[in-house]
């Protein structure tokens, strides 16, 4: 069943009592003198992270990011949406932006009463490749239904706000196409890399910006999104 597929080992801390939450990707494991190792099968050659260990990532004051933290945020930030409507009789249309996204507006919109009423879709756009911004966003404005943007109140959720193109230009892109309100909502924020104007309404965590965070729909070159936690790679003598 393994013959034909790559295997890389990604070492992680080796206290048992380590924030991340990884038991499901925990099987199997060795021990070695460099601590107890988690097996990634994968069919992509080149994938290597030999060398690095993962840690949960940490916010700017050095709290770890804890899975329960993010939960607690969530049902903060869902409550205070959900008010935010609710006091004004509107029915927001929510976009979340594809792919980083979509575990946590999943997570999020699991926290609305459950008469909370709402319009969501998913949206791609797309500036990093290889951990690296590489270019203008470009968000697939087709995936946008009009009739629901039209003198509507819009809001976009992203996992993360990095320089702020993405959020930018899809509140220029909404109010073009006649919106009534655009707000942003953002799980993660890496303030000082901040190159547009803009600031998310609703935000969950500021970040230490010198780490690339994956996990939780986050990407790490382009893969990695299903880790439950949003941790980071830090070389082997650093962690
Ligand atoms: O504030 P910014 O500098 O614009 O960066 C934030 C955006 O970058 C990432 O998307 P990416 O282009 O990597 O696509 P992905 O969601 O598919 O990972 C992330 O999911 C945000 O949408
Ligand atoms: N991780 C994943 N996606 C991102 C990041 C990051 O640190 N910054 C901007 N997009």
């Amino acid at each position: 069943m393994l013959q034909g597929r790559s295997l890389i080992w990604i070492p992680c801390s080796d206290s048992a009592s380590s924030p991340l939450d990884l038991k499901r990707i925990r099987e199997p494991t060795r021990a070695t003198s460099e601590g107890r190792h988690h097996m990634i099968l994968t069919n992509q050659p080149g994938n290597q992270a030999h060398g690095f260990n993962l840690r949960p990532a940490k916010e700017k004051n050095g709290k770890t990011l804890s899975k329960d933290r993010i939960n607690h945020k969530n049902q903060l930030m869902a409550s205070e949406v959900q008010q935010y409507y609710v006091e004004r009789g509107v029915t927001p249309y929510i976009l979340y932006v594809l792919q980083g996204a979509v575990i946590f507006a999943g997570d999020f919109i699991r926290q609305f009463h459950k008469e909370f009423i709402y319009e969501l879709a998913g949206v791609r756009a797309k500036s990093y490749e290889q951990n690296e911004k590489k270019g203008p966003v470009e968000i697939a404005v087709g995936q946008i239904d009009p009739e629901l943007v039209r003198g509507q109140s819009l809001l976009v959720m992203d996992d993360i706000i990095e320089t702020g193109e993405t959020l930018l230009r899809f509140k220029e892109l909404l109010l073009e196409m006649g919106a009534s309100e655009v707000k942003t909502l953002v799980l993660l924020d890496k303030p000082s890399k901040r190159q547009f104007l803009i600031e998310p309404d609703w935000k969950g965590f500021e970040i230490q910006e010198d780490q690339w965070v994956f996990g939780y729909g986050m990407d790490y070159n382009g893969k990695l999104r299903h880790y439950p936690n949003v941790v980071t790679l830090v070389p082997r003598n650093d962690s």
